[in-house]
């Protein structure tokens, strides 16, 4: 058995003479909540569709679960919950009928137990009490939230979720989070898509980095972070001076401010700069080895900020 539970290679697509998803090999492990992460118009949401098999590639291959698609969709597919774009509720049914109808539509799912498989979905995006609801009354993170619901309305080993917390208010949001984290406490795998970095420090394990149409990026959170070039950070009333120093001893990207002056380690030992600015006079008032935020690496990577207000 596969260890990856969505693997890629050289997935590819154009759009016209646009390369929307450039030569992308994904490997998201089994068991890991895998961010898949870049700026808005990056490919996520098409190589999320190329996945699923909803847009055929350009170029490439992909496996889920294992199984090369789409050759195995018919097996894998009923094992992978998704949540994309636009799905196809029906406005004037309520919240439960529009699970019903998928429910029924699903040929795998015994129809005696479909009142209690619907409570329990309804139940864990908490819309139990606004199931009888008409969609069209549904404020957006309802909608959302039954869109997650119809994707867990079986058990499922893959979650495939694009910009799940979209549109939803903080509650709802966290309500997500907590989801995706107890999903994937019970095994399944989830992919999730977003542009929202708190999303990714808060519930993921595994980061993918996409920028314009290629993965520049690909490792467990942990490492992306320790990768990272740490900086130090020097308080003090001589910031010219104590920038002379830092670049004599060889740190990268130096600044300075009235009060402060930064600069990048490298492999120069944090205690060595201590000993030089005592050497060389510069009253010190607080010193600090700082990690650079995610922020700051996916800025690095991708030359762009992110919306971390989520
Ligand atoms: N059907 C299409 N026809 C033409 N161009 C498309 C089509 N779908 C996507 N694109 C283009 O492909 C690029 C990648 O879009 P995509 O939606 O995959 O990005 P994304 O990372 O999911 O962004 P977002 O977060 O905005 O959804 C964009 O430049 C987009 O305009």
């Amino acid at each position: 058995m596969s260890d990856l539970a969505v693997a890629t290679h050289g997935l590819t697509k154009r759009f016209g003479s646009q390369v929307a998803v450039d030569t992308v090999d994904l490997a998201v492990p089994r068991g890991s909540v895998y961010g898949f992460l870049g700026p808005n118009g990056s490919g996520k949401t098409t190589t999320i569709r190329m996945l699923l098999g909803l847009i055929g590639a350009t170029a490439g291959q992909h496996e889920l679960l294992g199984a090369a698609l789409p050759e195995h969709a018919a097996d894998v597919l009923p094992r992978v919950g998704a949540l994309v774009e636009g799905p196809g509720f029906h406005p004037y049914l309520s919240g439960r009928d529009n699970l019903r109808r998928i429910d029924a539509a699903d040929r795998t799912a015994g129809a005696r137990t479909s009142d209690a498989r619907i409570a329990a979905a309804l139940d864990r995006v908490g819309l139990g009490a606004a199931a009888g609801k008409r969609y069209r009354t549904y404020s957006l993170g309802m909608k959302q939230r039954l869109a997650i619901a119809a994707a867990l309305l079986m058990p499922r080993e893959l979650l495939i979720l694009d910009e799940p917390t979209n549109g939803l208010d903080p509650q709802g949001t966290r309500e997500v989070r907590t989801l995706v984290g107890t999903l994937a406490a019970e095994g399944a795998t989830v992919l999730l898509s977003t542009h929202l970095l708190a999303e990714v420090e808060q519930v993921c394990t595994h980061v993918g980095v996409m920028h314009r149409g290629k993965l520049v990026a690909q490792q467990p959170l942990a490492g992306l972070r320790s990768d990272a070039a740490p900086r130090v950070r020097v308080l003090t009333d001589q910031p010219a001076q104590a920038a002379r120093v830092l670049r004599t001893l060889g740190l990268t990207e130096v600044a300075e401010t009235a009060a402060e002056t930064t600069g990048q380690l490298g492999a120069v030992a944090p205690e060595k700069v201590v000993a030089a600015l005592v050497h060389d006079g510069v009253a010190v008032r607080g010193f600090a080895v700082v990690a650079p935020s995610l922020e700051d690496v996916f800025v690095s990577l991708t030359g762009r900020g992110f919306d971390v207000s989520g």
